[in-house]
């Protein structure tokens, strides 16, 4: 089976952000992921993980204003210079946490729009070479457009495209089961085809993104899979977890 690493921004949710990695940690995960930092000195996010004996497996670039709706800026072109900041941020951040991985989000704006794609493709490359200057991966991610309506990289082969022209070996494409599904289906087969882009998994279950094996997808294949195709990454537990997150571990904890 694959290794699991908590999604801190969906999971432990009651207690507070800090506190979740300690929770993580007892309830026996070695990594965590999660959207955002910047709420917080990077410093204190690292003493967190030392503390709690974790790995952090991959955060987001800043998303410009989420309250506002923004949901991430790469593909907007009236905000290359925001951009650009944010992808500093995140490098430092980066650094100082020791995260292998960073998810660079798209942002709203139209897919099939020239310069929302022209922009994506700059800030895609910009991002490949900063990333690469520090050692550090680069993913980008399709997204269902019923959970982010109006996200500019809703398909995996528009993903791959972008992926394959930028032609780094550090720029991946984030595998997210549950938006797969809901936005192709044939997860099985997607595993495969990509198997040599994908940089990160994620999984819930559909259409409810809780718990795996509570919803339409046969889980224990899906994972079979990503072992198959050689995976060694994490698999990020980005689900809403039903009840208490530690009552709803037991599909992990049963896992052969
Ligand atoms: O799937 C998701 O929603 C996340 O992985 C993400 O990065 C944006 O919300
Ligand atoms: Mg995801």
């Amino acid at each position: 089976m694959p290794k699991f690493a908590a999604n801190l921004t969906m999971m432990f949710n009651d207690v507070p952000f800090l506190h979740r990695f300690e929770a993580a940690a007892s309830c026996g995960f070695s990594a965590v992921e999660y959207l955002f930092p910047y709420e917080h000195p990077p410093e204190v996010i690292a003493d967190q993980l030392l503390h709690s004996h974790l790995s952090q497996a991959l955060f987001n670039m800043p998303p410009g204003d989420w309250h506002l709706g923004e949901r991430g800026l790469a593909a907007l072109p009236e905000r290359k210079r925001d951009f650009r900041d944010s992808l500093d941020k995140a490098l430092s951040y980066a650094q100082v946490i020791g995260s292998p991985l960073l998810h660079m989000m798209a942002g709203i704006a139209p897919s099939n729009d020239r310069s929302a794609i022209d922009t994506y493709r700059e800030n895609l490359k910009l991002a490949a070479e900063r990333t690469g200057e520090y050692g550090i991966g680069l993913t980008i991610e399709p997204i269902n457009g019923r959970d982010m309506p109006g996200y500019f990289l809703q398909n995996f082969e528009q993903a791959a495209e972008f992926i394959e022209a930028v032609g780094a070996a550090h720029v991946k494409l984030q595998f997210d089961i549950y938006h797969r599904q809901i936005l192709h289906g044939d997860v099985i087969m997607g595993l495969r085809q990509y198997a040599h882009l994908i940089g990160h998994i994620q999984i819930a279950s559909v259409p409810d993104r809780n718990e795996p094996f509570t919803g339409e997808l046969n889980d224990r294949l899906i994972l079979e899979e990503i072992d198959a195709i050689g995976y060694k990454g994490y698999v990020g537990c980005e689900y809403r977890p039903c009840r208490g997150t530690q009552e709803g571990l037991t599909w992990l904890t049963e896992l052969p």
